[in-house]
């Protein structure tokens, strides 16, 4: 069986324990790989590669090391059918998701903050005449990246790539549930002649060489997508060390259909921002909230659309949903399924663990699954549940909606449609949340803020923001 293997120094090594977990294929339920069970052993011995490497790559000029960010990206491009194929098995999302979202988008990573450095310009002041001030951004030194599971590569890389871009060395840990697509990556780097140490892949567990990065003296700044109780204990465990934190954590977003909006872009993006990657996407629109006056037409035509979300073996090209993640994830998924019934909520799809046969006997897969009657308020409209699971809710006023929709601990991403460019505009500054999109959904601008208010997370990511985020300001007086 493969064996996965640690990326430090610039070479792929065992961990020095030993020791390794176990990877599952969510389609299947069977163990197709071993991922390193790394420890702080391991942890030192990247932090020691990063650090041996660091001064060598700060002082290299930022247009040297774009060309070899954009060298990563090019080969990423290159393996784009390999990686997408590996990113589908190890997650269970469906191939086609990861051929157009999720490897472009890593290649696309590699490629914006490759060329993103050379336009960071730091500020300058003249104060009256008698002073200049300006600011120098010096890279941080060792930094720690955490990803998560539903994302696998697009979000590793969404850190790495600026960490790097900015001059810091990276040690970095992709989720123990789907590291393939990062030990690829490493594969990559090598061929790429990143020079050794510059970035360290370390696999594991988030108890073990989570926690080791985290606790790691000597690393800088933590960037953590995940969530949001780990987050909480991540930023317990950094705070006393005084550690730089951007935490991307979890959301409970509201979806809110107006009676004026584009009718059937409303209803097929819905669907899109309901059930994409399985609900797997901290930016899903899971309390979806329509104005009375349509919410009869709009539910008939979305349960239309979601009658047609084929759950399949992700392999397979006519597959729309895939498997959940894990059979943990499932359980915990179907446990919400079952509060819904028990808070009160009309079942009106799905609901029920999805059966495949063949290859995908044993495999976590789930029924596209939407409630109405729910309250606003019950727990399965505040708690973040990361599946494929809607609420449907009608609303009559505009202030009604804004108070449910911002009712929630989250403030992550917000959906609205109306063809009222006034309301648009009330409404998207009424609304608490980091992000806000107005008649479409996941639209990106790598060059935007990126990250959640309230309980969402820390900080943002995105263009400058991740380079600031990587560097750290120096103020420098002169007296004219
Ligand atoms: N915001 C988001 O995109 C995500 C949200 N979630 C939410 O979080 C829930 C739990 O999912 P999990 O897989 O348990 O996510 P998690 O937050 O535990 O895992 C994310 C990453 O953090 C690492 N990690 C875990 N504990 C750590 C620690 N003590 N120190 C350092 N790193 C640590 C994991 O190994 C993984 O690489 C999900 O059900 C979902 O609601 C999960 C994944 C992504
Ligand atoms: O950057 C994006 O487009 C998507 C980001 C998604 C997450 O951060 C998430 O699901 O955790």
């Amino acid at each position: 069986m493969l064996q996965l293997r640690n990326y430090i120094g610039g070479q792929l090594v065992a961990p020095a324990a030993g020791r390794y977990l176990p990877n599952v294929e969510p389609a299947t339920g069977q163990v197709y790989s071993q991922v390193p069970d790394s420890d702080a052993q391991d942890i030192q011995l990247a932090v020691e590669a990063a650090q041996a490497a660091w001064p060598a790559w700060r002082a290299m000029p930022a247009e040297q090391r774009g060309k070899l960010l954009v060298r990563i990206s090019e080969l990423i491009e290159r393996d784009l059918e390999r990686l997408a194929r590996a990113e589908s098995i190890d997650n269970g999302k469906p191939l086609k998701l990861a051929r157009t979202v999720d490897i472009p988008r890593a290649a696309s990573n590699f490629a914006f903050f490759g060329t993103a450095a050379q336009h960071f310009a730091s500020e300058t002041h003249m104060q009256d005449g008698v002073a200049l001030n300006y600011t120098v951004r010096h890279p941080l030194g060792v930094v720690g990246c955490i990803s998560p599971w539903n994302l696998p590569l697009y979000l590793f890389t969404w850190k790495i790539a600026p960490a790097l871009a900015a001059g810091n060395c990276v040690v970095a840990k992709p989720s123990e549930v789907t590291p393939m697509t990062a030990y690829l990556l490493s594969e990559l780097c090598q061929e790429a002649d990143l020079p050794a140490g510059v970035l360290n892949i370390v696999h594991g567990s988030g108890p073990g060489a989570g926690q080791a990065i985290v606790e790691h003296p000597h690393i800088k700044a933590i960037s953590f997508t995940g969530g949001t109780k780990t987050g909480e204990h991540i930023a317990r465990t950094a705070a006393p060390m005084f550690k730089k934190l951007s935490l991307e954590l979890g959301g409970k977003n509201p979806n809110i259909i107006f009676a004026d909006c584009d009718f059937e872009a409303a209803v097929n993006t819905s669907v899109q921002s309901s059930f994409a990657n399985q609900g797997q996407i901290c930016l899903c629109g899971s309390r979806v909230f329509v104005e009375r006056s349509i919410y009869e037409r709009f539910k008939a035509a979305f349960l239309e659309r979601v009658a047609t979300l084929n759950v399949g073996d992700p392999l397979e090209e006519g597959s729309r949903q895939g498997a959940l993640v894990s059979e943990p994830h499932l359980q915990k998924v179907l446990s919400y399924i079952e509060l819904a019934h028990q808070e009160g909520g009309t079942l009106l799809a799905g609901g029920q663990r999805v059966h495949l046969g063949g290859r995908c006997a044993e495999g976590y897969f789930l029924q596209p699954t939407v409630f109405e009657g729910l309250d606003p308020e019950c727990r399965v409209n505040r708690e973040e549940v990361f599946g494929p699971v809607v609420t449907l809710t009608p609303f009559d006023t505009e202030e009604e909606v804004l108070r449910w929709a911002n009712g929630t601990e989250y403030g992550l991403a917000a959906t609205l449609w109306t063809r009222d460019l006034q309301r648009a505009h009330r409404v998207a500054h009424a609304l608490e949340s980091g992000i806000v999109w107005v008649n479409t959904w996941l639209h990106r601008d790598l060059r935007t803020p990126f990250g959640g208010m309230k309980n969402s997370g820390v900080g943002r990511e995105g263009g400058l923001e991740a380079l600031r985020f990587f560097t750290e300001p120096q103020s420098i007086t002169i007296k004219l």
